[in-house]
């Protein structure tokens, strides 16, 4: 059995993760974390399995010392991100990350932890967005160079980050696949823009509503014809039970940052 520890367990991922461990046959939830502050700190967990009732409480952060787990899964804030990557790695604990809206210093923060633990970051844990990544470089590389690329994503109300981690990623993908420079052709605004599209950008347009659980589209246009490569998620679990199964994966790896396509052996 892979023992456990989630950070922001009483999150929408947090919960989905409660349940991802309790219908796992391998993983086995042995720390649910909350901050210091949390009301919910020692209070009984609830979650989707209850034929095997759960017999653990949220525990503090600050008790990650004293908790029994292998590998530690962190789907919180950039911040809270910082503060239990350094936890990480000073209990030499692997680190499986799905936080998002990560900024350029975070991302070198990472790449310095990964020098002494393993880690699996990825801004999407299915392994539909995972093979979606390999078929918009496809795309990318195979359509007319007079092509119009465009990436829309959607997602619930009380998301904060926008454009969402996966939607960077696939423009990324793209980019990559180009040669082109992503921050070079990003544009997340065209209100201040008084000319027409140059054909060398990504285009990125938000939606905010509801309780939309992720839904990314990206958009090969030219003239005459469009091709449009869709993935919508339609429960976090599906998101949760990717992260269990990196965790899984991850234990007993050296040392280094790896991805959901290393899990996956999607890898080009
Ligand atoms: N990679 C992937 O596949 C996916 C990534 N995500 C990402 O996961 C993250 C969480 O999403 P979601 O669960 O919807 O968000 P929620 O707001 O529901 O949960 C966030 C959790 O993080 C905790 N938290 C926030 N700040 C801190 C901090 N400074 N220190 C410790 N804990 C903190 C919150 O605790 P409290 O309640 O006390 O505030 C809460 O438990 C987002 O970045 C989202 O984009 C989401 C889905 C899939
Ligand atoms: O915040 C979310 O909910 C999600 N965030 C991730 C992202 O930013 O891409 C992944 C997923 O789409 C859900």
């Amino acid at each position: 059995m892979d023992r456990i520890g989630i950070f922001g367990a009483n999150g929408r991922m947090g919960q989905a993760l409660i349940d991802a461990c309790a219908l796992s046959k391998q993983a086995q939830l042995t720390a649910a974390f909350v901050r210091a502050a949390s009301p919910l700190a020692a209070t009984p967990i609830h979650h989707l399995n209850k034929q095997a009732p759960l017999d653990l409480s949220f525990a503090c952060e600050s008790s990650l010392q004293a908790c029994s787990a292998d590998v530690l899964i962190d789907f919180t804030l950039p911040e809270g991100m910082r503060t239990h990557l350094a936890k990480a790695v000073e209990f030499k604990l692997p680190m499986v990350i799905g936080t998002t809206g990560l900024s350029h210093d975070d991302k070198l923060l990472l790449q310095q932890a990964a020098q002494h633990i393993p880690i699996v970051f990825s801004r999407n844990y299915s392994v539909g967005v995972n093979l979606l990544l390999n078929l918009v470089q496809v795309a990318a590389s195979k359509l007319a160079d007079e092509l119009d690329i465009e990436i829309f994503e959607a997602h619930h109300r009380h998301k904060i980050d926008a454009p969402s981690g996966t939607a960077l990623m696939i423009g990324e993908a793209i980019a990559a696949a180009k040669g082109w420079d992503h921050d070079n052709v990003a544009r997340y605004d065209r209100s201040q823009s008084h000319e027409a599209k140059s054909q060398q950008e990504i285009g990125y347009s938000v939606l905010r509503a509801g309780d939309i659980v992720g839904e990314h589209t990206a958009y090969f246009a030219t003239m005459g014809e469009r091709l449009e490569i869709t993935h919508k998620a339609s429960s976090r679990l599906t998101f949760a039970q990717g992260a269990v199964r990196a965790a899984q994966w991850l234990r007993n790896k050296p040392e280094g940052l790896y991805d959901m396509q290393d899990v996956l052996g999607l890898k080009q």
